[in-house]
């Protein structure tokens, strides 16, 4: 695919254009949601650096889609009590997406929803080119330049020869690779997904992390929710830790992969191995007790 590392100069200016994501990458600060009356997320600060691999971790509930859909747009902060005057800021590549318009925003960032809706009575194909609109004019149509970019998108995630397929009639993991084939398609330079290898079996997960190191090779900003510590351990460089809507670690994947960290947020008991060709962490757990 032919993501690019565009700055989204079309993006309002931040009131805070110093990221300590470094340029280009995601640096947001300050972010709270809650709901009936109880919090969800509480102050949370969140950073992925540009050009890698981020992990978003946490047990079940810890706020990792909700934090996603914030950091997307899809929902408002909550003003927040924590930080009264220091309202929540999502700056990206120096500009303030919170701030941006929708179309703008669109241009920028590509959010993979867990579970994204897949009742449109529309082909693979067309399903894809969804990822094309905020690329053209409002009143035009497909060019042959968006059909392209939708065909290179799903050969991308393996799926080519189900373009003419309908959406619905696809199976959980199929629709999993059309959903990211159509964030590809978005060409964006901030990628946001939320358990991005739902649905995948071991090869296709795999595929799919290859597709986002990729993109972080080309310069993307990549967050992903993954519940797999395992393969954060392989695929991620950093790593951020949610545990009760807050953020309890963040760092380098070899930092916070460890069980003084992990083992009071999961209750378990993790061993940490050293992968013998990558070096990289190995983890195997036990119940705690
Ligand atoms: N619209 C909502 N109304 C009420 N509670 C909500 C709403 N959205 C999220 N929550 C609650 O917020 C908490 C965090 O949910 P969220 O889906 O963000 O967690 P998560 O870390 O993604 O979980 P999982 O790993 O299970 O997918 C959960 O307790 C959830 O029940």
């Amino acid at each position: 695919m032919s993501a690019d590392t565009r700055t989204p100069d079309d993006v309002a200016p931040a009131t805070e254009a110093r990221s300590a994501a470094g340029p280009g990458g995601l640096d947001a600060a300050r972010v709270s949601w809650s709901t009936a009356g109880r919090l969800i997320l509480d102050g949370v600060d969140v950073t992925a650096p540009a050009g890698a691999v981020s992990g978003l971790l946490g047990p079940n509930g810890s706020g990792k889609s909700t934090l996603l859909r914030v950091l997307a747009g899809v929902q408002p902060p909550s003003s927040g009590d924590a930080a009264p005057g220091h309202p929540a800021s999502v700056v990206f590549a120096g500009a303030d997406l919170l701030a941006a318009p929708r179309r703008r925003r669109a241009r920028t960032l590509a959010f993979v929803e867990q579970e994204a809706s897949t009742d449109l009575p529309v082909t693979v194909l067309d399903a894809v080119l969804l990822g094309r609109i905020p690329h053209r004019s409002l009143l035009a149509g497909d060019s042959a330049d968006d059909r392209a970019a939708a065909r290179r998108a799903l050969d991308r995630v393996g799926m080519a020869d189900y373009a003419d397929r309908e959406l619905t009639t696809l199976s959980g993991g199929e629709r999993q690779r059309v959903h990211m084939a159509r964030a590809l398609a978005q060409e964006p330079a901030l990628i946001l997904l939320d358990e991005p290898t739902n649905h995948l079996d071991i090869a296709a997960q795999l595929d799919a992390l290859r597709v986002l190191r990729d993109l972080a090779d080309r310069g993307v900003t990549v967050l992903a929710a993954l519940h797999d510590l395992q393969l954060a351990a392989q695929h991620c460089d950093h790593v951020v830790l949610l545990s009760g809507g807050r953020v309890v670690a963040a760092g380098d994947v070899r930092d916070v992969l460890v069980p003084e960290v992990l083992d009071p947020v999961y209750g378990v008991r993790t061993e940490v191995l050293t992968h013998p060709r990558t070096g990289r962490p190995v983890l195997t757990f036990a119940p705690r007790g």
